[in-house]
Formats: structure tokens, sequence, C-alpha cells
């Protein structure tokens, strides 16, 4: 479209009357699946869910929110928060993070960028380290991509590098991480053979190390500073397979909480702190669990917690993971370019929003929603509202979340008459699907449902419209199962669970 032609001016919806307050409600990981004992949502007690799809299926859509669908590179790529809330806050499909890695790297264009001239700098007589989750899950990252950009890395001058692991556990099953840290290892020791110096520095566990979101819990980032930068964690191992299997078995975590560790060599000496003249890259293309590190790696002034040391580093992110921060201000690779989405129409139409979630997907129907930029389009207009998420706990220890909250908020903006549209995301099902308890995520898929049911009383009081949607699935099916769907046994004759995401 010709710049001079294009206007935010929203035409007459040609159906639905003007005026009326929209209530939008997103089920975090609430996918539809055959109905067994393993389906969450179909044990729970949903009448609210199910009132709608037995009372009105002329209105009950299945939408494909995985895969080509929502911009992911393949039909096997499950959904996830951050393409499904852009897909949903920007009505258009855009090729996604994941799969513009994938085109950067194999026409080679990402050694050629500004983001990896900048970083090269350092190759000569600093070492480079990428920072990020190892697992094929591809939802933050992919392993292959790790393994490209080292093999490209390496043959653009790197010489000496250092890989600081988190483990993954959420997109992949539990346990996986042992497979992954030896493919890694088997890469870094081709990387040796041909003259590069390369291992595993530290690792430690995602939700435990590093990959915090929204600034719910400093503490997770702060850990990963000690193990990465400083060379300081409570567990050190010769390498880095012995780390991982010994901390599962010794601390009895699963592979997304493993404590930090380091690689010390026969001296006990740490191989590979970050240095002054060092090059940083966190590797994850997914933005909202970098910008906490992004932030610490990047801002000269930072008060979360003491740095102790804060090192003079080239550093950048696969990709731009805040484009209004414009953070980290060095990528790889330019991050989709989301733009005119439906919060800014909104507000040039003077249409006045509130948003709503509690901490951990408070971005999600905010940045997210609004093509990964944080803050406003217009304050007059808009109204985020954060509930505080519990931190420092898994989440089937409190499977009902802040959704009680979260509705009640969302109820009293629609009741207020202040607002035309009213979105939230209720993150149970998906939360607390992640943990892979099975009973919990039962109790957690009604503590939504009930959520549901007190923001549409709200809807009906003012008569307004609803639209109740999803952004993927989790809790329909936590069980790993084979091509006919009848799910696998590991070698005790447990069956598998399933921690992930579904498609
Ligand atoms: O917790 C997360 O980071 C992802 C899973 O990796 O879940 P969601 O996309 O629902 O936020
Ligand atoms: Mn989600
Ligand atoms: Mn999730």
């Amino acid at each position: 479209m010709d710049s001079s032609e294009f206007s935010w001016k929203l035409k007459d919806h040609p159906k639905l009357p003007k005026g009326k307050t929209v209530g939008l409600i997103v089920l975090d990981g609430w996918g539809e699946a055959n109905p067994d004992q393993y389906n969450c949502i179909h044990v729970a007690q949903t009448p609210a869910m199910d009132s709608l799809k037995q009372g009105a299926p002329d209105r009950w859509r299945l939408v494909r929110a995985h895969g080509k669908a929502v911009g992911l590179p393949t039909e096997d790529d499950m959904g996830n928060s951050e393409v499904g809330h852009n897909a949903l806050g920007a009505g258009r499909i855009y090729v996604q993070g994941a799969k513009l890695v994938d085109l950067a790297l194999a026409s080679g264009k990402i050694f050629e960028g500004e983001g990896f001239k900048y970083i090269k700098e350092s190759f000569k007589t600093g070492t480079l380290h990428l920072i990020g989750l190892l697992s094929d899950g591809g939802v933050h990252s992919r392993i292959d991509q790790l393994l490209l950009l080292l093999k490209g890395a390496s043959e653009h001058g790197a010489k000496r590098i250092r890989v600081h692991i988190l483990t993954d556990g959420r997109d992949v099953l539990d346990g996986s991480s042992i497979g992954f840290v030896e493919t890694l290892e088997e890469e870094l020791a081709h990387l040796h053979e041909k003259g590069v110096d390369a291992q595993v520095a530290s690792g430690g566990g995602r939700m435990y190390v590093t990959m915090d979101r929204y600034e719910n819990d400093w503490d997770v980032v702060k850990r990963g500073w000690y193990a990465q930068v400083l060379g300081e964690a409570p567990y050190k191992f010769k390498n880095a397979i012995e780390a991982v299997k010994k901390l599962r078995e010794e601390t009895n975590a699963n592979d997304q909480y493993l404590p930090p560790f380091v690689i010390v060599d026969e001296n006990g000496k740490h191989v590979g702190p970050i240095e002054d003249g060092d090059a940083v890259v966190t590797f994850n293309f997914r933005a909202d669990r970098m910008v906490m590190i992004a932030k610490v790696l990047e801002y000269e002034d930072f008060d979360k917690f003491d740095r102790v040391r804060f090192p003079k580093i080239r550093y950048a992110g696969m990709l731009q993971y805040d484009g209004e921060l414009k953070l980290p201000s060095h990528y790889l690779v330019s991050p989709p370019d989301i733009e005119r989405t439906s919060g800014e129409y909104l507000v040039h139409n003077g249409v006045r929003t509130f948003a709503c979630s509690e901490t951990v997907k408070f971005g999600h129907v905010t940045f997210f929603w609004n093509g990964n930029r944080s803050g406003y389009f217009n304050p007059e207009m808009e109204e985020y509202v954060e509930i505080p998420s519990d931190s420092g706990i898994t989440f089937n220890v409190k499977p009902k979340m802040k959704a009680l909250e979260i509705a009640e908020k969302a109820r009293d903006a629609i009741l207020s008459g202040k607002f035309h549209q009213v979105r939230v995301n209720l993150p149970n099902s998906d939360m607390v699907g992640h943990t892979g308890d099975i009973e919990v995520t039962i109790v957690a898929c009604k503590a939504a449902d009930d959520g549901v049911k007190m923001i549409l009383e709200a809807i009906e009081q003012v008569g307004g419209i609803y639209v109740v949607t999803a952004d993927h699935g989790n809790a329909e099916d936590m069980v790993k199962r084979d091509k006919s769907g009848k799910p696998l046994l590991d070698k005790n004759g447990n069956i598998q669970i399933l921690t992930s995401h579904t498609l």
C-alpha cells in the first residue's frame, strides 16, 4: 500500500453493533484433543467452556495455532505464546523468529550482517560466549541453529568459544537434556580437531537460571550472571555431560530446574568466565525470556542486583528482543517487523482498552499482543494491569494461580463502562500443564473456567460481546504418544509425561 493511502480509520463492522464492550479472553495452553484421562481439560469440570461449545456450536471454531498457520517453519512446530499472541494481536501471520534465523543461516547472510560484524571484532583476542536454551523444542531456540552458529563463527575467525547452556525439559521431554549435551559435545570435539578451543563453560535449568520473564524474579537471572560471567556456582564439574547426569540424580531436580553449575579444569579453575574484550551472543530467537538477560548484559545503569563486575563486552542477541527499547542494540537477525497491530488501530479509533494478566503472562496481552513492544501506544486510551505472580514456586503448588484476581479485574473494568475492549490471559492450563502434574493440571483448568464464567457474566450484564480463544494447546494432552495415539511408556513402564505445548 502507498503510504499516502494509508489510514488508521476503521470501517464499521457489517454486523456487530458499535459501542459495545468486547471481552477478549485468551486461555493459555487450552487445546482440543481426544477425550481421555490424559486430557485435563476434558477431565476437569469446565461448565463455562462446555456451555459455549454446546450452547452455541455455530459460533465455536477450531483454530490452527501451530506450524505454518502461525508463521513457524514446519507443521511439526508446536504453537507457543509468542507466535500465538503476535498473531492474535496483529490479526496477521508473520514469518517468525525461528524461520528468519533458519533463512539467515541457510543463506549465510547471518555472518555478513551488522550484528555478526560487530561481535567479530572481538574474535582476535577475546572469547565468543554463546548463551541459550539447549534443545530442539523450537519455541525459544533450536540446537541445530546453535550448531550452525558454532560452525560459522569458527569459520569466520572465532578461536576460543564458550557455551553456556540452559537445559530445557519444558518444550521437550524431561531428561532429554543429556542427549542434547552429548550432541553439543560432539560438535565441540569436531571444532577442537580443527584447532578451535571450544567448550561448555556453565549451565543450569531454564526456569531456575537466566530465563525468567517480565521481571517476575531477578534471582533467576542473577544465578545465571554468577555462573556465566563471574564463573561462580554451587556446583562444579569437569564436563557438562557429567554435570547434567549427576545433578539430575543427586539433587533430584528436573531439566527445567537444574541448579547452576560451572565447568572447571584440572586445577579447579572455571574454564570460561566472561571477561573484558569478549563477545557474547544470546542465541534464543524468542523475546520474552531474553529481555532480562539482555538488560543485564547491555545496560550500564542497572540496579536489580549487584553484578560485582561489569565486563566490557560486545553483545548481540540472535534477534532484537524489544522493538520499543531497541534491546539489545546489536543482533544477528532482524526480528519480524510486526506493525499496525490491533492495539494501535484501537487507540487511533477512540476505542479504550484494558489489558490484564498476572506477571508470568502479563507481557503476553501487552508486549506480544503489540508486536513485541513494551509500553502503551497511548496511555490516555489504554490501561494495563499486572497482578503480581507468585515467584520461586512451580505452579503445581498453586494451580489456581491468580485466575480469580484477573477475572475480578476484568469484571470491574467491564462494569466500569470505561473500556470498550477488555482483554486478559488466563495462564493456568499452560503454566500448570508445563509441570507435568496431571492431577493438579485438572484443578488448574477448572480455575481458568471459573475465570471465564466471571468475565462472561459481566459481559452479559452490560450487553457486550465476547471472544474466548487460546494461543496454543498444552493441558489437553499430557502424555507422549506413538503415531496411533497410544501413550508411550518409559523403560520402567511409566507413561512418558508431556510437559510441552502440543499441535
Ligand atoms: O514458558 C515458556 O516460555 C513457553 C514454553 O517454553 O510457554 P508459553 O509459550 O506458553 O509462554
Ligand atoms: Mn502460551
Ligand atoms: Mn507455555
